[in-house]
């Protein structure tokens, strides 16, 4: 299946709004807002991903009658890779409320060069034989860090499925992941085409992590 991108901002939504505020240069200062944003984008993307889970008719009993109603079968995971992603993440769990959840470390390892690679330290996750992964990070930059934290867990786990949920992407980061991660369905609230001679997107919205937890020493 080729790898299909859903891009939330081409319809317009209140979501637009939610964006608009996490990028503001002025209203990001206020860490709350910043925070909360993402967790809305993360359940209205988390939203958008359920449409694509299976389904079967289930009865409920109402006081007065049977409704018949298609629920969800199956629980994706929701996994995030820390720092920057914890609110978006959450907005995922808020929606999947008996959801599992997995966490990454990893980090960008500069050299003097100003080139990179991505270090992992951990992954802590429960059992993803057979399961839907959902991995949200707010930014999907290079998609470096994204590409390789899903390439160790698939060459662990026969994922049934695998969905990339980011809030920014940048043009580079999407590629990257279609190239890398052939099999995934890229979930995005904005693609922006422009990044900086340090990897970050433009225009972006600054350091994802450093806005919604503080200054990284
Ligand atoms: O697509 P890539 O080029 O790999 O970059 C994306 C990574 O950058 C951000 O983390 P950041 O480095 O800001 O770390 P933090 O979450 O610890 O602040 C973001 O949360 C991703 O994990
Ligand atoms: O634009 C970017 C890229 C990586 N990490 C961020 O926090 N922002």
């Amino acid at each position: 299946m080729p790898t299909h991108t859903f891009v939330l901002n081409k319809t317009n939504s209140i979501a637009n709004q939610f964006l608009a505020e996490m990028r503001d240069v002025n209203i990001q200062q206020d860490k709350y807002r910043f925070r909360k944003n993402q967790e809305r984008l993360g359940e209205i993307l988390a939203y958008e991903i359920s449409k694509t889970l299976n389904y079967e008719v289930t009865e409920v009993e109402t006081p007065l009658g049977t409704a018949n109603i298609n629920l969800n079968t199956e629980q994706p995971v929701i996994a995030t890779i820390l720092r920057a992603g914890l609110p978006f993440h959450q907005g995922f769990l808020n929606f999947f409320d008996r959801a599992d959840a997995a966490f990454v470390t990893a980090c960008r390892k500069v050299k003097k060069s100003g080139a990179f690679t991505i270090q992992i330290d951990q992954i802590s996750a429960p059992n993803l034989e057979g399961k839907t992964l959902i991995m949200c990070d707010t930014m999907l930059a290079t998609g470096q860090s994204i590409a390789l934290v899903c390439k160790e867990i698939i060459a662990q786990y026969n994922l049934k499925a695998l969905h990339i949920a980011a809030v920014i992407s940048s043009t580079e980061g999407i590629a990257h992941v279609r190239a890398n991660l052939p099999k995934a369905q890229i979930w995005t609230c904005a693609v922006d085409d422009e990044m900086t001679s340090k990897a970050y997107i433009v225009p972006g919205l600054g350091d994802a992590g450093d806005l919604a937890f503080g200054e990284k020493v």
